[in-house]
C-alpha cells in the first residue's frame, strides 16, 4: 500500500475528479457518507454530538457528516470556524447544506469570538478542523479550541486526521496543539506521521476507510513511501527445486556471540537454519564451541583463536552471505578485526547490534563500507551511528540519507520497521506486535535476513521478505501463547508456519 504525501493527496483527488470523472463535491459526499456510516455503525443515535468544522475541505467533510447524521436522528450541534472570511468551495456549498437542513437544529459560524459549547461525558466531539491541508503548527485560537477539547470528557473522532498533525513531518510541532482523537477515521490510506510511536497519543484507534479514489491515480502516482502487504512478499518467495541438495540452497557464515553472549550466536544461527540456508557455519569465540555444538547440532563450528571474543577476519568465498554483529561485544581487539572483515568480504552482508555499535564509535569506518551493505539499527543504535533525532521523523530521514550515502539498506526497526533503500523509497513492515519487543529478537532478524541473501534472494527482496516473515512468525506465535510470554526463541520456532502461510 503506498503512503502519499499531502501534496500526493491533492494530485489524486485531482485525477479521480477529472478521469472517474466525479464532481469534487460528490467525492466529498461519498467520503462523509462513508464516515457517517462508520461513526453511526459505533455509535447509535442517543449520543449527542458536537462538530467542529475548518475552513479548508476537512471543515468540508465535517458539515456533510453532521448534516448526514442529522437526517438520521442524531442531536448534532455545528460550529464552522470562518476567522477570515474565506471557505473553500466545497466547504460553502456544504455550509449551505447544512443551514437548510431542519434536522440540525443549532449551526453556529463563528467569524470572531467564540463562546465554546460545555463538553460533557458521553458525548460526541467530531474533529473536522484541520486535515492534509495543515501548513503549520496550529496557534492562537485554534491551539485554544484544540486544548479546550483535549481537556473535556468528551470522546473524540478525528476525520481524516487529528486536526494540528501534519501528515509527515511534526518535528517542529507544539504537541499540547493537537488533538487527542480516541479514533481516526482516516481516507483512502494511512498518512506518514501515523506510522510514529509519539504520535499514537494524537491518532488513538485508527480505521482506514476506503473512499474509492482512482485506483489508476494511485497505480500512476510514485509514492517513497509504501507498506509492505503480504501481497507484496508472496511473488518474492524463492521455490526449492525438487532435486536441490544442500550445496545450492545457499551456505552462509554467522559471525557472533563472545563469552556469555552466547545466545545471540544461537539465535541467529538457528534462525539462519530455520529460514531456508542450506548449510550455517557459526564462527564465534572457542569457549561458546560446546555450547553451540548443543544448541545447534545442524550448524558447522568455525572458531575463533580466542577463547572469549572474535578476533580475526576470515575468508568468505566459500560463503553466499554473511551475518556479523550479535553478541560480538565492542572490544578493541574484535573492532579492528570486524572492519577487516567488511572490507574483505566477497558476499553480501548484514550487519547488526554490535557490528552497529562499532561503527558507531570509529565514526572514520562508515565511508568503508561495502557497497548494498545492509544495517539493521533499532532506533537507539541508529541515534548513536548518526546522531540523537528529536523524532521518528528526523530518524527516518537519516536513515534514508545513510542509505542513500552508503549506497546500502537501512533497517529501522520498530512497530513499523522502515527498510530505507539505496534509491530512496522507504518500504514499512505491517507484520509483527509488541510481544517482540524483548531479547534476542534482533539477533533472530539477522539470522533470516542472511539465510534468504545465502539462499539467492537480490538484497532488496531479502530485507522485504526478512522483515516480513520476522514479524509474522511473531504474530502466529502470539496468536497461540500471547505477546507478554514471547521470546525471540518463539519467533524461530514460530517460523516454519510463517513460510507455509506465505506459500499456501
Ligand atoms: N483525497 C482525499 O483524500 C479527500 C480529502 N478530503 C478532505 O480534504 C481535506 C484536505 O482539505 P484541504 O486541502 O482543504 O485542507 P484542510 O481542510 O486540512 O485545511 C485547509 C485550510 O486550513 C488553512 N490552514 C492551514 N494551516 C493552518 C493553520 N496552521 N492555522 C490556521 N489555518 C490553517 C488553509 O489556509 C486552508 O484554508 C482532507 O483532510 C480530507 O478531510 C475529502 O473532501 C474527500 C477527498
Ligand atoms: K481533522
Amino acid at each position: 500500500m503506498k503512503i502519499f504525501t499531502s501534496a500526493q493527496i491533492r494530485e489524486l483527488d485531482r485525477y479521480t475528479i477529472e478521469h472517474e470523472p466525479i464532481q469534487s463535491i460528490d467525492l466529498m459526499e461519498r467520503a462523509a457518507s462513508t464516515l457517517a456510516r462508520t461513526i453511526a455503525n459505533t455509535w447509535d443515535s442517543s449520543v449527542k454530538v458536537v462538530v467542529f468544522a475548518g475552513p479548508g475541505n476537512n471543515g468540508g467533510d465535517a458539515l456533510a457528516v453532521a448534516r448526514l447524521l442529522g437526517e438520521q436522528g442524531y442531536q448534532v450541534a455545528v460550529f464552522l470556524f470562518n476567522i477570515r472570511g474565506r471557505l473553500s468551495p466545497d466547504c460553502l456549498i456544504n455550509k449551505r447544506r447544512v443551514q437548510e437542513c431542519k434536522h440540525i437544529k443549532k449551526f453556529v459560524e463563528v467569524t470572531q469570538e467564540f463562546d465554546p459549547p460545555q463538553l460533557e461525558k458521553g458525548m460526541l466531539v467530531i474533529d473536522g478542523l484541520f486535515g492534509s491541508g495543515l501548513n503549520k503548527p496550529l496557534a492562537g485560537g485554534f491551539a485554544s479550541l484544540v486544548k479546550y477539547i483535549n481537556a473535556s470528557p468528551a470522546e473524540v473522532v478525528a476525520i481524516d486526521m487529528p486536526s494540528g498533525l501534519m501528515s509527515e513531518d511534526n518535528t517542529y510541532n507544539v504537541s499540547s496543539n493537537i488533538i487527542r482523537a480516541s479514533v481516526t477515521l482516516t481516507l483512502q490510506q494511512p498518512k506518514l506521521s501515523f506510522l510514529f510511536p509519539e504520535n499514537q497519543q494524537f491518532i488513538g484507534r485508527l480505521r482506514t476507510l476506503d473512499i474509492r479514489l482512482s485506483q489508476e491515480g494511485i497505480s500512476k502516482i510514485d509514492a517513497n513511501y509504501t507498506v509492505i502487504e503480504e501481497s507484496d512478499v508472496r511473488p518474492l518467495l524463492k521455490d526449492r527445486n525438487p532435486f536441490a541438495h544442500k550445496g545450492q540452497m545457499g551456505h552462509a557464515l554467522i559471525m557472533a556471540g563472545s563469552y556469555g553472549m552466547a545466545g545471540a550466536a544461537i539465535l541467529a544461527t538457528k534462525a539462519c537454519l530455520r529460514a531456508g540456508a542450506g548449510k550455517v557455519t557459526v564462527h564465534t569465540p572457542r569457549k561458546n564451541c560446546q555450547i553451540m555444538q548443543v544448541a545447534v547440532p545442524e550448524a558447522v563450528l568455525q572458531l575463533d583463536h580466542e577463547e572469549t571474543i572474535i578476533t580475526e577476519a576470515v575468508d568468505t568465498e566459500n560463503f553466499q552471505a554473511l551475518g556479523i554483529g550479535p553478541g560480538i561485544g565492542q572490544n578493541e581487539a574484535t573492532a579492528i578485526p570486524f572492519i577487516a572483515q567488511l572490507r574483505r568480504a566477497t558476499c553480501p552482508i548484514v550487519a547488526d547490534a554490535d557490528a552497529i555499535n562499532i561503527l558507531a564509535s570509529h565514526r572514520a569506518w562508515k565511508q568503508q563500507l561495502p557497497k548494498g551493505i545492509i544495517l539493521t539499527p533499532h532506533a537507539k543504535e541508529l541515534d548513536r551511528l548518526e546522531g540523537a533525532s528529536v523524532d521518528s521523523f528526523e530518524r527516518l530521514t537519516k536513515a534514508h540519507q545513510l542509505a542513500e550515502r552508503l549506497h546500502g539498506y537501512v533497517i529501522v526497526k520498530g512497530r513499523y520497521t522502515a527498510i530505507c533503500m539505496p534509491d530512496g523509497h522507504i518500504r514499512f513492515n505491517s507484520t509483527g506486535n509488541a510481544g517482540m519487543a524483548t531479547a534476542g529478537s534482533g539477533d533472530v532478524l539477522t539470522g533470516i535476513i542472511t539465510a534468504l541473501l545465502a539462499r539467492g534472494y537480490e538484497p532488496q527482496h531479502a530485507c522485504i521478505v526478512g522483515v516480513y516473515l520476522h514479524g509474522l512468525a511473531g504474530d502466529l506465535a502470539a496468536r497461540d501463547l500471547g505477546e507478554e510470554s514471547l521470546t525471540a526463541s518463539d519467533i524461530i520456532d514460530y517460523l516454519p508456519r510463517a513460510f507455509k502461510r506465505l506459500k499456501e
